[in-house]
């Protein structure tokens, strides 16, 4: 066939393929490879150039053909190839000087662009930009994958926003990053693959684009056939690859082929075969242009993945079994909703992120997805908190809200450590247990027992720390002892159906972890890094830091680069009503013996009134006891001290603070609730005017209960000591109460404080116990006559009074104790027990007191 022939032949091919797409597709490029160059008219080159340019354009329109130049942010992208091949340009084929038409290729719905120059090449890092943009601005939902082995990521700066928007991964730079990013893609076809299994279609699939700027240097031949078998499957899958620098220098290891794909010989007068034209490349696009189109995608992006709290809550409460793990949505990513599961694989969590970051409503997220999934059966739940704040305080109820969340067993608010160590010593007991229930069963793992004792109450649990480094702050026995607990429950939990959340704002914090012990780290594999986190992710994966409030980098990896994915998660806050419906609901759902859960603030006053140990003193005791305030602990267990017929049963409460004279005030009203009236005698000695109101009281409720009971004036205190044991009847017991003890002595003179000693040695056998409060450990050791009589006070609680002196008074430097408003160090010297407590106060003394 002439030339001539043949361009008419040509030409009439692209007249008919204005009225058909998919033919035009195909005929543009037949058309194209027909342009002759040396002797065809120049009128007729420019003529068939024409129609060449009108049938690009009708092939590719708009992003795909237009000069970038000469388009803004507000073309409207070309609807999805639902059909056929998307063809994109990458240049200017020019016939003639003066006679030009877009030079484009099939990508999306064909095949593969292959270059055999990279990205050090300007021209192939100039052409990537372009054919990026023009793709991802006509094809908005596609989802990107980038690497960039020889510019160290230099060919893709321009796609921050898209790389910060979950469009794009980060740029692998080397061959780690390369081979998840394979893994990726070929979880992609493997998904594809189940779609059309399934025959859901594929249509719901995103078109997945791999660009490579050029191959990392140390990869092999195996990491290249991986990228040709991608190539060979992919084009069926949504799977396209633009492959830079693609060429192998040695003979012996020649690259594989390609399949499916177009071949662009860079250096070469006509670098596209089917294009019998000099093409010159595309210009990078202007960087404004660039910067405006990937941040509308990223902002389209973040409102189309953007969820609703409601969609976190199933329809159905209640349905899910958590035999083999517990899983819940947690957001969205491009690809639709996001689970995250406590199974075998990812039994523990570590989330991470900047005060503000998110965290806590990230985990409120957590929880009431798992709460409306899975029935108090199914799940227990413990929530710790370090900090000031108010993250977990809507799980309990409140006296605006009476309603609780049914799973939750024990919630900590501004926790102590102390109180942080007992519920994970809570949970090791309770793994115990269940290791007990495994064997006797002759199984070995908690779904096996499930399945064989269905009947039998071992719900997953779910323990959640927040600023959980504060538990190993100090260094000291008590962090030896967290860290003791923490590694037992990580190693061995997913065995017995126990996960941990452990989340921390600071990088010191999670450091804090790994000093303790590396070995931990390693089994918190499921890693959720939000804005800011530091030390969450891999040292060398910096993902979080450019994300937003609302995003999160989920890393099932343990934190390595390249295997993030970035979701969105909904904001709790926004959606309280939602949540608040959702309690009130579960509540309603709980069995009638539901107890709510045990509940620690550790900023809250104790009050004798409000304990449930007072309310059932009554005069049938065999030992009376004085109740002073409730521990840190899980159960927050009332601790009194017995005062019976031992020697040294008599209590000391030490330090200025004004909740010694509320401690002393509680201490005898547990007494009074003790005795008949007539069965015991109470001595008030009122020797500090610090005390008057808890003396005035004191007196008015022993009137009250019709007690016998004595004030004593301050120069009556000297005669009244021997009295109280000279007629002494063990049956009926006496108190003296010391409000003030500390300014005895001076009135006492030497033969009052020989008789104080007296009484201390002889009075608990005879029925005669004293209660003071020394505003002063110096005072109380001399009162006592040296610290080797110390035996003769058994118990004591400790306020204000530094560790070292109650260290040295009891002969214990092992004592840790650090003074703090609003708690107290509960010592029975006979029982050996040293107990943090919360000392009972009268009503607002904290608002006075202050901070000590
Ligand atoms: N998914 C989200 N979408 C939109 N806004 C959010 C989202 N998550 C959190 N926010 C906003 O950020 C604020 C801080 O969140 P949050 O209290 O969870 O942070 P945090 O990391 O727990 O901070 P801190 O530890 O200092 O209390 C919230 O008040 C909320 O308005």
């Amino acid at each position: 066939m002439s030339w001539r022939a043949e361009l008419d032949r040509a030409a009439r091919s692209f007249r008919a393929a204005a009225a058909h797409l998919d033919r035009a597709e195909a005929l543009a490029a037949e058309a194209a490879k027909a342009l002759p160059t040396a002797d065809s008219s120049a009128a007729r080159q420019r003529e068939l150039a024409l129609e060449l340019t009108r049938a690009a354009e009708y092939t590719a329109p708009g992003w795909l053909t237009q000069d970038l130049d000469a388009l803004d942010v507000t073309t409207p992208p070309r609807s999805e190839p639902r059909h056929g091949v998307q063809y994109v340009r990458i240049g200017t084929a020019r016939p003639l000087p003066d006679a030009s038409f877009p030079a484009i290729v099939p990508l999306l719905g064909h095949g593969h662009l292959v270059l055999d120059g990279d990205a050090t090449d300007p021209r192939v890092a100039a052409l990537l930009q372009s054919l990026l943009l023009r793709v991802l601005a006509a094809t908005p939902r596609t989802q990107v994958s980038l690497v960039d082995g020889v510019t160290l990521g230099q060919a893709f700066t321009a796609c921050a926003p898209l790389v910060q928007g979950g469009i794009a991964g980060r740029t692998a730079t080397d061959h780690i990053g390369l081979d998840l990013l394979l893994d990726e893609a070929e979880g992609h076809v493997r998904e594809a693959q189940q779609n059309l299994h399934d025959q859901a279609g594929l249509d719901e699939l995103p078109h997945r684009l791999i660009v490579i700027a050029g191959l990392p240097p140390q990869i092999g031949g195996g990491m290249r056939t991986r990228i040709a078998a991608l190539a060979h499957a992919g084009p069926r899958y949504r799977l396209h690859l633009i492959l830079a620098g693609w060429r192998d220098p040695s003979e012996q290891n020649r690259a594989p082929a390609i399949d499916h794909a177009t071949y662009i010989r860079v250096g070469e007068r006509h670098p596209v075969a089917d294009i019998a034209a000099p093409v010159s490349f595309d210009p990078a696009p202007p960087p404004a242009l660039a910067r405006a189109v990937y941040t509308g995608l990223a902002e389209t992006m973040r409102r189309e993945t953007t969820l609703d709290v409601a969609a976190l809550i199933p329809r159905q409460r209640w349905w899910a079994s958590s035999v083999d793990g517990l899983s819940t949505v947690v957001g969205r990513d491009q690809r639709g909703e996001v689970s995250l599961s406590f199974d075998d694989a990812t039994p523990h969590w570590l989330v991470g992120g900047r005060t503000g970051g998110g965290k806590t409503v990230f985990l409120l997220d957590v929880l009431y997805g798992l709460a409306a999934r899975y029935g108090p059966r199914e799940l227990a739940l413990y929530l710790l908190d370090f900090k000031e704040g108010v993250s977990f305080t809507e799980f309990t109820p409140s006296e605006h809200d009476p309603t609780w969340i049914p799973q939750v067993r024990a919630v900590g608010v501004e926790s102590d450590r102390e109180y942080g160590v007992a519920v994970l010593a809570e949970l090791r007991r309770e793994m115990s247990r269940r290791a007990t229930a495994m064997k006797r069963a002759g199984v070995t793992r908690l779904s096996e027992l499930r399945r064989r004792l269905p009947d039998q109450d071992t719900p997953r649990i779910l323990a959640v720390i927040d600023e959980f480094h504060v538990l190993f702050t100090g260094n000291d026995r008590l962090a030896r002892r967290a860290v003791a607990h923490l590694e037992e429950l990580a190693r061995k939990g997913r065995s017995y159906g126990v996960h941990l959340i452990l989340a921390s704002q600071t990088i010191s914090g999670v450091e804090a972890l790994y000093d303790k012990t590396d070995s931990i780290f390693g089994q918190f594999p499921l890693r959720v890094a939000l804005p800011g986190a530091k030390g969450i992710l891999d040292v060398l994966n910096n993902a979080a830091e450019t994300i937003t409030l609302g995003s999160a980098v989920v890393n099932h990896s343990g934190g390595v680069n390249g295997a993030d994915r970035l979701i969105r998660f909904p904001d709790a806050t926004a959606g309280a009503e939602v949540f608040t419906e959702l309690r009130q609901n579960l509540w309603e759902q709980r069995e009638p013996a539901s107890k709510a859960p045990r509940v620690f603030a550790g900023y809250a006053e104790q009050h004798l009134d409000d304990d449930p140990v007072f309310a059932t003193l009554n005069t049938d005791g065999r030992r009376p006891a004085t109740l002073i305030g409730r521990a840190v602990d899980v159960d927050q267990s009332t601790v009194s001290f017995g005062l019976d017929a031992i020697p040294g049963r008599h209590l000391a409460v030490l330090g200025t603070s004004a909740v010694g004279a509320d401690v002393l005030q509680s201490a005898v009203r547990s007494l009074v609730r003790q005795h008949k009236p007539g069965h015991a005698a109470f001595v008030i000695a009122p020797l500090v005017g610090a005390a008057d109101a808890q003396v005035d009281e004191t007196v008015a409720e022993l009137a009250a209960a019709g007690h016998d009971h004595t004030v004593l004036r301050p120069a009556d205190l000297a005669a009244a000591l021997p009295a109280l044991l000279a007629d002494a009847d063990p049956e009926h017991p006496r108190y003296l109460v010391l409000f003030g003890a500390d300014s005895a002595a001076p009135l006492l003179g030497p033969t009052g404080l020989s008789d104080l000693r007296i009484l201390f040695k002889q009075g608990p056998v005879r029925g005669v116990h004293v209660l003071g409060w020394w505003r002063g450990l110096r005072r109380f050791t001399d009162d006592l006559g040296g610290t080797h009589n110390r035996e003769d006070v058994a118990c004591l609680v400790v306020l204000n009074v530094p560790g070292s002196e109650i260290g040295g008074f009891l002969g214990d430097h092992t004592i840790e104790w650090h003074a703090r408003t609003n708690r107290a160090l509960a010592v029975d010297r006979h029982e050996g027990t040293v107990r943090l407590c919360v000392p009972f106060v009268a009503p607002g003394r904290l608002d006075e007191e202050g901070p000590l």
